[in-house]
């Protein structure tokens, strides 16, 4: 628990979730279990030290050197998941800690092409994750939206299966999955090399983002939103560039934040460093989100107490965060309503008189 004077205002703020990996939601305890469950060996402790128990895993994660380093485990760790079971209950876990934190809303990725070059059938992976986004909306009353994860460091050609798989099975119109993105690897594989899957989702209306902007610098943000992105995940280095930061401002562009991943990974020194003043100042909307919380020490509201610590926000300030979080979320207007209520409710409690 956060030391801040507004941690039980920041625990009971209504939350939507934009930027979360499911995949990153795998610990090292889970990672052990579900090897031990589907009879997978992990790399041999003999020649990977960070493989001897599930604390030599923690501790190397406190290590990350770079995207890339991280990359390297979140994608070793994954190999544990075959079943669809094991993508429900990933699910699954990662929405009662939401819950716990005061989502009411969460966007949560997943990385197809990574699971089925290991031989796991699109339909599985699909069918888990979705089984876990319905348990968490029956039984803990969430929204939940599915957002298919490109993956930079494969080639296009792999992305291009997966993309016709989602388009033959009809899965943005069924409403299985919401949207698209892209991550992984940010500097280095060709900036626009998503340009034809990209072309052919927004001819479709389908809702498209991109990670960009958090290694990698301004041009790559320039890049996605020539692409049709409508939203940026991290954006940190949106500053370095004011006039594209004018213009994400002026269009409303969402940049989905993650103040302990961008420490984790050398993005930068300490969660002081996120521009979170700057893009107040601006008038460029952002939320708050945690990414890949099991490799990088905290949940969401972890990241929201962070904030809080390094900035000092006031009540009228995280008001401003949590509803430009509801009104960009890629949900109905009637459940936008509902979310803005509980919000004012909210600061009602902790201000009267305010709103
Ligand atoms: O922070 C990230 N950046 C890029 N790709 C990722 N895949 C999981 N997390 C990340
Ligand atoms: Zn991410």
């Amino acid at each position: 628990m956060c030391q801040s004077p507004l941690h039980d205002f920041l625990q009971g703020l209504p939350k939507c979730e934009h930027h979360v990996h499911l995949e990153g939601c795998l610990t090292p305890h889970l990672i052990f279990q579900l090897a031990d469950r589907n009879g997978i060996a992990l790399p041999d402790p003999a020649a990977n030290p960070e493989y001897a128990s599930v604390e030599a895993l923690t501790a190397r994660y406190d290590r990350f050197t770079s995207l890339d380093d991280f990359l390297h485990f979140y994608f070793e760790g994954m190999a544990v998941l075959r079943k669809q079971n094991d993508f429900a209950d990933l699910a699954w876990s990662y929405f009662q800690q939401a819950h716990a934190d005061g989502v009411h809303h969460a966007e949560v990725f997943f990385d197809p092409q990574v699971h089925e070059s290991r031989g796991v059938p699109y339909e599985t992976i699909v069918a888990g994750f979705s089984e876990g986004c319905r348990r968490a909306e029956r039984e803990l009353g969430l929204t939940t939206r599915l957002i298919l994860c490109f993956v930079r460091h494969l080639p296009v050609s792999s992305g291009k299966a997966i993309y016709e798989q989602f388009i033959s099975h009809g899965h943005f119109e069924a409403g299985v999955i919401h949207g698209l993105g892209w991550s992984s690897t940010e500097v280095g594989p060709p900036k626009d090399m998503f340009r034809e899957l990209y072309a052919s989702a927004a001819q479709k209306k389908i809702p498209l983002t991109a990670h960009a902007g958090e290694e990698g610098d301004p041009s790559y943000i320039h890049a996605a939103l020539e692409l049709g992105a409508r939203r940026i995940d991290h954006g940190i280095r949106l500053v370095e560039d004011p006039e594209l930061m004018q213009r994400v401002a002026r269009d409303g562009v969402l940049l989905t934040v993650c103040p302990l991943s961008n420490v984790r990974l050398r993005c930068v020194p300490s969660v002081e460093q996120v521009p979170v003043r700057r893009f107040l100042e601006a008038g460029v909307k952002f939320s708050i989100n945690s990414d890949d919380p099991a490799y990088f020490g905290g949940y969401i509201l972890d990241n929201y107490c962070a904030v809080q610590e390094a900035f000092q926000l006031s009540v009228l300030e995280w008001r401003i965060i949590a509803e430009d979080s509801v009104q960009e979320s890629w949900i109905e207007d009637s459940r936008k309503a509902e979310l803005l209520a509980r919000i004012e409710d909210h600061v009602k409690r902790y201000l009267p008189g305010a709103v």
